[in-house]
């Protein structure tokens, strides 16, 4: 592989909306429909810089819009067809190691994917990382008047994350501009289905060992394939993989990526946006963060199988019914009209809305809590919104709404979340503050190319 012949590459990756399937996914019975957005993780590559006459042999990763946000690897094959490791180096002496697990990994699994297909040696890069502002709350500062990204000053761990799944978007991104860059397009193309798959089965490997946990993989499917409807994969596939470096991890994980053993079902034509209609999502402000929601809700669920199944069934059924409402409101012309067109859509919403709020009561776990509900019947009531839920795992910090597309529905709801205030005295003493409107809203495409020229005031002053 000669540097000469390699070109910078570009790509992004949505964050998504777990619109529906919350808890059910995580059992392949199941399934859950996500929604991509128009919020996205880019992922530049190119040569790396050198000073003349000094020659680097490392990979630079810079987060620019963060502070203290670089971090460098140095990289060398291993023995027994260990894959390549990755050791990330310190900027001096004295300066303490910031560790990415997210970037790390995705470097380490991208790089052994690729030296298990060539054997040249793989030349050094630089890679810059942009996100678009709705993953964080906090405010940022253009760098020009143009700029897409803003500087938000801060540093990754005091960003404010608004929960739109920035690891999944930023790992697949990642390892798409790193293969797109080192591999030949006969090889990996992002753009052909195999492409697409090889991303999503490696992403997912590398994200899961990045987190320590295999979770149901829908922010990957969705970071990967935009919109869909999603039934996970077995946990089993990933557990028999050998750790990075040891004896045989590179022709491993390449039979994984490559192999037909992926059992995830990811149907992109099930999900669609009626014409007219669109989401938005509110973060809402609270004290209270609600850990170990996924262990509870699963204990009480084997605790209580008869129970639990029926919801289980019928909030699939209802979750079924909404991706089906969608469709045949997109696809068909039936001639209704305004809110009557609707009013199916509506339906569906109460009656899955009401499941949750029993699998919260039955379980203890405030999946859709009673300042959630306050919130989500207030903003259903607008004119020309036709229903909400609790995103993904439920709690108080977001929702999601569906509404008709019109500057004046946003407006009506714009009047009601700001300055809300949940009405009389809340049982579990969580207080919900301020409620605010992402700038957000779906996005059908999912990963995709992008031309390198968009970043280049970022590159230039990093
Ligand atoms: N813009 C970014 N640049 C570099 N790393 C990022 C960026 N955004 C997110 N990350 C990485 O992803 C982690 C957040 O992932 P996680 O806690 O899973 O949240 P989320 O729900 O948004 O995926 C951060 O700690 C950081 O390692
Ligand atoms: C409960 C779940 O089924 C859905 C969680 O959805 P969220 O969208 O809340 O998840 P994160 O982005 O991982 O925070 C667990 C799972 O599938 O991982």
């Amino acid at each position: 592989m000669s540097s000469l012949a390699l070109q910078p590459q570009a790509v992004s990756a949505p964050g998504k909306v777990f619109a529906a399937g919350g808890y059910l996914v995580l059992d392949r019975k199941y399934t859950a429909l996500v929604f991509g957005l128009d919020a996205r993780i880019h992922v530049e590559i190119e040569p790396i810089r050198t000073k003349s006459g000094v020659t680097l042999s490392e990979i630079i990763v810079r987060s620019p819009q963060f502070r203290d946000a670089a971090w460098e690897y140095g990289y060398r094959l291993t023995e027994r067809h260990g894959g390549i490791a990755v050791t990330q180096l310190r900027a001096s002496h004295t300066s303490s190691l910031n560790k990415n697990p997210f970037i790390e990994t995705a470097l380490t699994y991208a790089l052994t994917y690729i030296s298990s297909l060539q054997s040249t040696p793989i030349p050094p890069s630089s890679i810059s990382i942009l996100a678009d502002q709705a993953y964080y709350s906090n405010p940022g500062t253009p760098l020009s008047p143009s700029s897409r990204f803003l500087n938000f000053d801060v540093t990754l761990p005091d960003a404010h994350k608004t929960g739109l799944g920035s690891s999944a978007a930023l790992v697949t991104a990642f390892t798409a501009a790193v293969l797109s860059y080192y591999l030949p397009r006969d090889v990996f193309d992002l753009d052909s289905e195999k492409g697409k798959s090889v991303l999503h089965n490696l992403s997912q490997a590398s994200h899961c060992a990045a987190q320590g946990k295999v979770g149901s993989g829908f922010d990957i499917a969705s970071a990967v394939h935009g919109s869909c409807l999603y039934r996970r994969f077995s946990p089993s596939l990933l557990s028999s993989l050998p750790a990075p470096g040891a004896a045989s991890f590179a022709a491993q994980l390449r039979a994984l990526v490559e192999g037909d053993s992926w059992d995830v079902e990811i149907a992109k034509a099930k999900v669609k946006m009626p014409r007219g209609l669109r989401l938005v999502m509110c973060d809402v402000d609270c004290g209270s963060q609600t850990p170990g929601m996924v262990r509870t809700v699963l204990k009480w669920r084997e605790q209580n199988p008869e129970l639990a199944d029926r919801i289980w069934r019928e909030l699939q059924s209802g979750n079924e019914a909404f991706a089906s409402e969608l469709t045949r409101l997109a696809t068909e012309n039936s001639g209704e009209a305004g809110a009557e067109k609707f009013a199916k859509l509506k339906g569906i919403f109460e009656a899955n809305r009401k499941l949750i709020r029993e699998m919260s009561k039955e379980s203890g776990v405030p999946i859709e809590p009673p300042q959630q509900t306050q919130l989500l019947d207030a903003c259903s009531a607008v004119n020309g919104v036709v229903g909400g839920v609790v995103p993904g795992a439920g709690g108080y910090d977001a929702i999601v709404l569906l509404l008709e597309d019109k500057e004046e529905v946003i407006e009506d709801l714009r009047k009601v979340v700001e300055g809300w205030k949940v009405h009389g005295e809340s049982e579990d003493g969580v207080t919900i503050g301020k409620v605010g409107i992402l700038g957000v809203r779906e996005d059908m495409i999912g990963v995709r190319r992008e031309h390198v020229d968009i970043y280049r005031e970022w590159i230039a002053s990093a």
